[in-house]
């Protein structure tokens, strides 16, 4: 494993597929599975929501020793004292990890391989590869790297680096973790899942398999 941040299986809130009143149980189906780090994004909830929301997923989380992080949200990090995760359109991760500190985990999505300025990977805890293929739960992407687009960033950076985006079978995962990521990011293979749990613990083996088999 690269670094000390362990991304092997990173889950990914959905609201429509984790509404608030099962958005804890979902959660901790998925560390149960094997999850490894999560990320609460919900951009339909008000400040006040998402504070609360964060602050008992935080709680939830800490005794399995998996950190939290939420999306976009740097005022809602700070708040709570998790993580925060940061797109090409949000604020750059020197400013998040300004404002949170150099023990936060600071996510950047990197959709570009040839646009990752040396100053904001110093400031991010990992790179997220977005999206390896297009998906139908976020519609809004850059055009899919596809996992050459994958081996590109990891030739460019040792960060712990997950892909996103279209991982629906452990095969992709696999697939994934082949072109040198550290693990895969997903939504709707954990959490649309009729028992998250397994779901989870498949992805997780399958991860686990292919990073056995990476060069290290
Ligand atoms: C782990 C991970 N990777 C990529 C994204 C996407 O971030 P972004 O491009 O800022 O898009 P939104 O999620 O904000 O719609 C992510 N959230 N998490
Ligand atoms: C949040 C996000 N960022 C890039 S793709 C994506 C959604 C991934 O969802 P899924 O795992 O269901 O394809
Ligand atoms: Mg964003």
């Amino acid at each position: 494993m690269r670094g000390t941040l362990d991304v092997r299986l990173y889950v990914v809130t959905e609201p429509s597929l984790t509404p608030p009143p099962r958005l804890i149980e979902s959660c901790l189906a998925a560390v149960r599975g094997g999850a490894t780090l999560v990320q609460l994004r919900d951009k339909q909830a008000t400040d006040d929501e998402l504070l609360l929301r964060a602050a008992q997923l935080r709680d939830v989380l800490q005794p399995h020793g998996v950190p939290l992080v939420v999306n976009d949200r740097l005022d809602v990090a700070r708040k709570v004292g998790i993580g925060v995760h940061v797109g090409v359109h949000d604020v750059a991760p020197v400013v998040a990890r300004e404002v949170l500190g150099p023990a936060a985990v600071v996510g950047w999505s990197v959709e570009d391989p040839e646009r990752m300025p040396p100053e904001q990977l110093a400031a991010s805890s990992y790179l997220a590869a977005s999206p390896v293929w297009v998906t139908p739960t976020k519609t809004d992407t850059a055009h899919p790297l596809g996992p050459p687009g994958v081996a590109a960033i990891r030739r460019a950076t040792d960060l712990p680096l997950v892909g996103i985006g279209g991982i629906n079978s452990p095969e992709r995962a696999a697939e994934v973790i082949r072109a040198g990521a550290d693990g895969v990011a997903v939504v709707s293979a954990v959490f649309g899942a009729d028992d998250p749990q397994a779901a989870a613990a498949r992805l997780r083996a399958a991860v686990d398999e292919a990073l056995r088999g990476a060069t290290p």
